[in-house]
């Protein structure tokens, strides 16, 4: 902190997860933190700050827009044009204003439609999630409208995460956030949703347990715990996003439709050619994840011998990255946590000559498969569909429907999540 900076505060509009994070994080570096939710929240905000004078709750946003330097929204992103014309015009002359909405352009479109002339425009995005450490964690900042000094603020305030600054403009954040986290939730909720349609908690499953199904079923309900319209904005409000779900749903169906006719040479064929395209460059290098991490994260019981499995959710991302040209471990600059879980099982399938060709024969000669994969192929196409239609009722109702059905297993799905997630970030080097 400068001298200077003793004088000056942080606003926060949304104390939701991540505003309650950033508040804790902010005032334990000494910052004076100005915050508000929504009117009916005050007290019980009132009351669960009370011990941290650094933090002060005001009534609405508009307290906090006069008063604070630096103003962060952190509101759901289908909010924030609404949210912005509120408070905006009540905006401190010369401060600055940025918002943690995961994706930009309604972001950056709402600050500069409402917001005065003279406010500095800068924003972030921290990529993870609130339960996860920022320290290490990428950190996007975006110097839009802003003095060096009001971006050296940022920085300096922001510096108490410890995360790794990444700088990028809004239209960079979107293209990569696309690949790295819309996509990577499709899948993700299409798996979910797929085990939903059959009745099963896949840890109960003898051919769910252990390696990378711990990692498809602890991210799944990882994401089904958290709140339905953080991936719902992320996807419905980015147009690259909905490009890349859409032809993921495609290489699920294409892949399947090979499975289904028994093409065994055509679906090797396009399987080496995707991983040619997606991993041959990479053939040296250390793997992101092992085997006998993932297997100590474990809702279920390890049988004796692991079974197979087609992989059609990891067969299809490869496909779908080759198909539209996406690198992914050119994207690791600006990484989740799951995106990094993601490519490294999906890696070690791939790299795993053996095991790519027993998913090949798995997809053609066993049929144990085929009505998970269905309804997988089913989810993928409906989620695509809901976003590409942009009906946030329409994600809501599906995603709200998908988590009842998983909710009493969260308590210990978040448990052991979160140790799967520390642990393996502690072993997976990130560039
Ligand atoms: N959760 C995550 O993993 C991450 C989320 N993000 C992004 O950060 C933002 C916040 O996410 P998160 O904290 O998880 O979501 P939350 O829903 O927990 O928080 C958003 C908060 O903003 C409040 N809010 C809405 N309108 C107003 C208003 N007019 N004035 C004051 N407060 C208001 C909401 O109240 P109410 O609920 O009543 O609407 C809610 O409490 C989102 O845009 C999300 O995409 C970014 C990184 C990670
Ligand atoms: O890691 C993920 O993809 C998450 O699910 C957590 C998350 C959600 C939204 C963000 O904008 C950033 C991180």
């Amino acid at each position: 902190m400068a001298t200077t900076d003793d004088a000056k505060s942080v606003g926060i509009i949304g104390m939701g997860d991540m505003g309650i994070m950033y508040a804790r994080r902010l005032s334990d570096a000494g910052w004076k933190v100005n915050a508000c939710d929504i009117p009916e929240k005050y007290e019980a905000l009132v009351e669960q700050f009370k011990d941290r004078p650094k933090v002060e709750i005001m009534p609405s946003g508009h307290y906090v827009s006069r008063a604070s330097d630096y103003i962060i929204y952190s509101v759901e992103a289908k909010n924030i044009d609404a949210v912005v014309k509120l408070f905006g015009p009540s905006t401190k002359m010369g401060a600055i204003v940025g918002g943690q909405t995961s994706c930009k352009a309604p972001e950056i479109a709402a600050f500069e439609k409402h917001l005065p002339k003279d406010v500095n425009i800068v924003s972030c995005h921290s990529l993870h999630g609130p339960g996860v450490h920022p320290k290490g964690q990428p950190l996007v900042l975006i110097k839009h409208r802003a003095t060096d000094e009001a971006f050296a603020f940022v920085e300096r305030v922001l510096s108490c995460l410890e995360s790794k600054v990444v700088h990028l403009t809004y239209q960079e954040h979107d293209r990569i956030t696309a690949d790295t986290q819309a996509v990577t939730h499709a899948a993700f909720l299409s798996m979910g949703t797929a085990w939903s349609a059959n009745n099963q908690f896949p840890w109960e499953s003898q051919r769910y347990v252990g390696g990378i199904e711990n990692v498809k079923i602890n991210i799944t309900l990882r994401i089904y715990a958290n709140k339905w319209h953080v991936y719902a904005g992320l996807a419905i409000l980015n147009p690259a996003a909905q490009v890349q779900i859409k032809q993921y749903a495609e290489s699920v169906t294409e892949l399947y439709k090979l499975m289904l006719a028994g093409h065994k040479e055509e679906l090797r064929e396009r399987v080496h050619t995707a991983r040619k395209a997606v991993f041959g460059g990479y053939e040296g290098k250390e793997l992101l994840l092992r085997d006998e991490l993932l297997d100590q994260f474990s809702l279920g019981v390890l049988p004796e011998k692991r079974l197979k499995n087609n992989h059609l959710s990891l067969l299809a991302i490869v496909d779908c990255w080759w198909k539209l040209g996406t690198v992914p471990y050119e994207h690791m600059i600006c990484s989740t946590p799951l995106f990094r879980m993601w490519l490294g099982i999906t890696e070690y399938l791939f790299r795993h000559e053996e095991l790519l060709e027993e998913a090949i024969d798995t997809a053609i000669d066993d049929n144990t498969f085929r009505a998970d994969d269905l309804e997988f192929t089913f989810a993928a196409r409906d989620w695509s569909s809901r976003v590409s239609l942009g009906h946030f009722d329409g994600y809501r109702e599906k995603f709200e429907k998908i988590q009842e059905y998983f909710a009493p297993r969260f308590p210990e799905a978040t448990r052991l999540g979160n140790e799967m997630i520390k642990t393996i970030l502690e072993k997976t080097k990130d560039e």
